[in-house]
């Protein structure tokens, strides 16, 4: 499902209110991670928030857009901000180049090798890339470098909810949430996205002698292989605040 794009949304990224399923996604993983969201359904009315651009040149991402509380006032420690949108995809289709890739699920599946005809495990992945789709979540950046961050203010973490006439089925979605100590009026909203997505961000670098990337130039987190899928970024426990104290 489409709408109105927020100010400042990229004309060439498409708007989404609903996550846009991958025809090779499974039945069931549809259902899960791409039914539509009754508005009832979510954990609190949304807040304002607002894309910018990054116009401090001490800002590691200068020249590019962040996501920042736009209302009257702090966002509360756990509240949830936006579900992360995109293209929900098997493995198979990761691009190993997007910056807007995150994991959804991450099953251990056994298969036969071919060539020893021994049974190894595997990682299989869902991911959600909102490189070419997405809502508000794809322009939320990592707090490392960012002038008075210490510590990210916003998490990434799973939601869940019971999907209306499935008899019971769970619909999952990646979400930003306000994190421990809140979101301050006016302040940017960042995560972290792991050490590993850095690293990784540094061996590329090193291999390739380009330093750094664009908008479009990111990676993910490390602690999922690129053989797995791409430069994913790890997806996080069910949000039940337990990480709140
Ligand atoms: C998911 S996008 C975040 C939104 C992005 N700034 C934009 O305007 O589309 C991830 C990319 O943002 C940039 N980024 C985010 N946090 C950063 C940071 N702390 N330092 C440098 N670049 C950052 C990197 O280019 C990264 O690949």
């Amino acid at each position: 499902m489409t709408s109105t794009p927020p100010p400042h949304f990229p004309p060439s990224v498409q708007y989404l209110t609903t996550p846009s399923a991958s025809p090779l996604l499974s039945p069931a993983h549809k259902v899960t991670f791409c039914s539509p969201c009754p508005p009832s359904s979510l954990p609190n009315p949304p807040p304002r928030v607002a894309i910018r651009k990054i116009e401090d040149p001490c800002h590691p991402a200068h020249g590019q857009s962040g996501l920042f509380n736009a209302s009257n006032k702090p966002i509360p420690r756990g509240t949830w901000i936006r579900d992360y949108l995109g293209f929900v995809h098997a493995e198979a289709e990761a691009d190993p180049l997007s910056d807007y890739d995150l994991s959804l699920e991450r099953t251990v599946v056994e298969e036969l090798d071919p060539e020893t005809g021994e049974l190894v495990q595997r990682v299989q992945v869902i991911g959600c890339d909102a490189t070419k789709m997405g809502n508000e979540s794809r322009f939320v950046n990592d707090y490392r470098g960012i002038p008075g961050f210490q510590r990210p203010n916003a998490v990434f973490e799973l939601r869940e909810w019971e999907v209306p006439g499935t008899g019971g089925k769970k619909g999952v979605r990646m979400a930003v949430w306000a994190g421990p100590h809140g979101v301050e009026k006016g302040a940017e909203i960042c995560v972290s996205y792991g050490r590993g997505f850095w690293e990784k961000r540094r061996e590329e670098a090193a291999k390739t002698g380009v330093s750094g990337a664009g908008a479009n130039g990111a990676s993910a987190d490390g602690k999922v292989g690129k053989a797995a899928v791409g430069r994913q970024r790890r997806a996080r426990r069910t949000h039940d605040k337990s990480w709140l104290g």
